[in-house]
């Protein structure tokens, strides 16, 4: 079997479009959303990939502010420029690009921002509300990979209703709320959260409809593991330095021969990553439309 390929770029292609067009009514009532992104030091990847939401912003009509603070910027530093930004009339939602700079405080970082522009979904008052199952005519900022991820599966017609997922990766930005949004009403999966320490990994993924691999752990995934038709959403990105030309290679988390067994298998680069990313402009957009309820 080979797998169908879950295309993270067409499909964020169809969401920017209709993003497009939320951005366009907002402007038609005068508003116009604006994300900013808050970057402490200069890590290559990190740099990568806050470059990628500036470009999108402008593709869907975002206005967008790029605020950069060296690696030696304290605490007090990176928490006046998240004040800042909170009281920005033209940003409606904000990141702070992690990992920070070691000796940062990440959690005060995080929770210094104004939850209702927490682009993210990292905030706890909004990571709080979707353990609470806090619903309203516009959702509160939810995670951008775990939606990512469910919107990636769900616009391929992959079932949901009823399915075993298996997760693998107890991190924040996924693993501990991905199964939240799984096992919402109308998701209606039902979710086993793994981890690098769980002892028979293999067994536990060998049962599922739905596997999403975000360990950061290149190629742990085997073919073996898989059962035949399968889902297999591929997290991980792990920059692998490739020695002769100074170029670094993209790895997953996905063994390649996982292609062979699964049923949807998504791809590094190509997958999860260009979704998340339009994951945080619907967060922006939504913000601005909730501005207005
Ligand atoms: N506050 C915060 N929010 C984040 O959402 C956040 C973060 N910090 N820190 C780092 C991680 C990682 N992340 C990625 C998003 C898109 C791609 C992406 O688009 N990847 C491309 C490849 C890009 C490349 O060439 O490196 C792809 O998979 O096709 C990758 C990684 C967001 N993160």
């Amino acid at each position: 079997m080979t797998a169908q390929r879950l295309d993270g770029v067409a499909t964020a292609a169809t969401v920017k479009a209709e993003l497009r067009a939320r951005v366009d009514a907002l402007r038609g009532v005068g508003v116009t959303p604006g994300l900013a992104t808050l970057m402490v030091g200069d890590d290559p990847a990190s740099r990568s990939y806050v470059s990628g939401k500036h470009r999108d912003c402008d593709e869907v009509g975002i206005a967008s502010v790029r605020v950069e603070l060296p690696a030696s910027a304290t605490n007090a530093d990176v928490h006046a420029a998240i004040r800042d930004l909170n009281a920005a009339r033209e940003v409606t939602g904000f990141i702070v690009q992690l990992p920070l700079p070691a000796g940062l405080d990440e959690q005060a970082m995080l929770e210094a921002i104004d939850p209702a522009k927490d682009a993210d979904g990292l905030h706890p008052t909004n990571l709080g509300r979707l353990v609470l199952g806090v619903q309203g005519p516009i959702d509160a900022p939810l995670p951008c990979t775990p939606t990512a991820c469910v919107q990636l599966l769900a616009r391929h017609g992959v079932p949901l209703a009823g399915a075993e997922v298996c997760v693998i990766g107890r991190g924040l930005t996924v693993g501990r709320s991905i199964g939240l949004l799984l096992t919402r009403r109308g998701v209606d999966a039902t979710v086993t959260l793994t981890h690098s320490r769980t002892p028979d990994l293999a067994e536990h993924v060998r049962t599922a409809d739905v596997v999403v691999a975000a360990v950061g752990r290149p190629h742990l995934v085997q073919p073996e593991w898989i059962k035949p038709g399968a889902a297999v959403l591929d997290v991980g990105i792990t920059r692998e330095r490739v020695l002769d030309n100074g170029k670094a290679r993209l790895l997953g988390d996905v063994h390649p021969g996982v292609a062979d067994v699964a049923g949807w298998l998504s791809p590094v680069p190509g997958g999860v990553g260009p979704m998340t990313r339009v994951m945080l402009l619907d967060n922006v957009v939504s913000a601005a439309e909730r501005a207005l309820l």
